[in-house]
């Protein structure tokens, strides 16, 4: 299966090919590592397993930015770009292949959207919540009555479905918290808008900034999509002090060292 992780940051992206390959090494296959560009100037770092491609992008930070790029990479996974990877090193640190270079023709059959995020009551800090659904929490317009999304107004999209039999395989494996994770641009600053997302959305577990942008560049193009959130702060009042981004990203490691076999014995899209 070749699979397709978007991140906001390199950090990020760096924490899910550390999972990927802790878990080739737990397997002991040495697995193949290249960079491969992809149109719009990035670079996706590719860890080549035997029954797994996993391909993972550092998008930029919020929902355009990461629709952009998921969609692009998507397009030219199915075309093909030119240029070939010029060879394969193997795994090791810094064996990224010997330059970037382009896709092949070969299209992606599940797209991740993956990082850290805030939490909600049921998702502390170090949680690793797997999305049951994919929400754009202000995609609307603010009205006398408060807050109305887009499909209130009659058109548009708010939520996006990853594949229940999936979502359940990846947090059982992972031993994550499932609930909506919220996309939003603003990220909530006070304890007032933190209650108004649970009252509108009360199986929020987590928030974020990227999850509905790639889930709508992989509903374009078909592909079944996830989001996997490993908690670094809570959502509310701002404190930075308070963030553990650190430990975030290792559980975010841990989270893809452990998906690799639960998408061994998910059966496809439909299920
Ligand atoms: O400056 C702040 O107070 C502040 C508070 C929360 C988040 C930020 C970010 O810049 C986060 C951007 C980045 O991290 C993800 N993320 C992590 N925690 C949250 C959150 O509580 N709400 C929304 N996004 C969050 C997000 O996906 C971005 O990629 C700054």
């Amino acid at each position: 299966m070749r699979v397709l992780v978007v991140t906001a940051v390199p950090a990020e992206r760096d924490a899910v090919v550390r999972g990927v390959r802790a878990a080739a090494a737990e397997s002991a296959d040495t697995p193949e590592a290249a960079e491969v560009s992809v149109p719009g100037g990035r670079t996706l770092h590719r860890v080549v397993r035997p029954t797994l491609t996993l391909d993972a992008l550092a998008a930029g930070v919020g929902p355009a930015a990461a629709a952009a790029a998921t969609a692009t990479a998507l397009t030219a996974a199915e075309l093909g770009t030119a240029g070939r990877p010029t060879g394969l090193a193997a795994a090791g640190p810094g064996a990224a292949g010997p330059g970037a270079a382009g896709l092949d023709a070969a299209p992606y059959g599940l797209v991740v959207s993956a990082g850290i995020g805030g939490g909600f009551t049921p998702a502390p800090l170090g949680t690793v919540v797997v999305a049951e659904a994919i929400v754009a929490a202000d995609l609307g317009a603010e009205t006398p009555d408060g807050f109305a999304a887009v499909t209130d107004l009659g058109f548009g999209t708010v939520e996006h479905l990853p594949p229940p039999a999936l979502v359940r395989a990846v947090a059982e494996a992972a031993g994550a918290a499932r609930g909506a994770v919220l996309t939003v641009s603003t990220v909530t600053g006070s304890a007032g808008r933190a209650t108004e997302l649970l009252r509108r959305h009360p199986r929020a577990a987590a928030e974020a900034m990227e999850g509905f942008g790639v889930a709508e560049a992989a509903a374009a193009h078909g592909v079944p999509v996830l989001e996997v959130r490993a908690i670094s702060n809570t959502v509310g009042p701002r404190d930075r002090a308070a963030w553990r981004i650190g430990e975030a990203l290792d559980a975010l490691a841990g989270a893809f060292r452990d998906l690799p076999p639960a998408l061994a014995i998910w059966k496809g899209p439909s299920t």
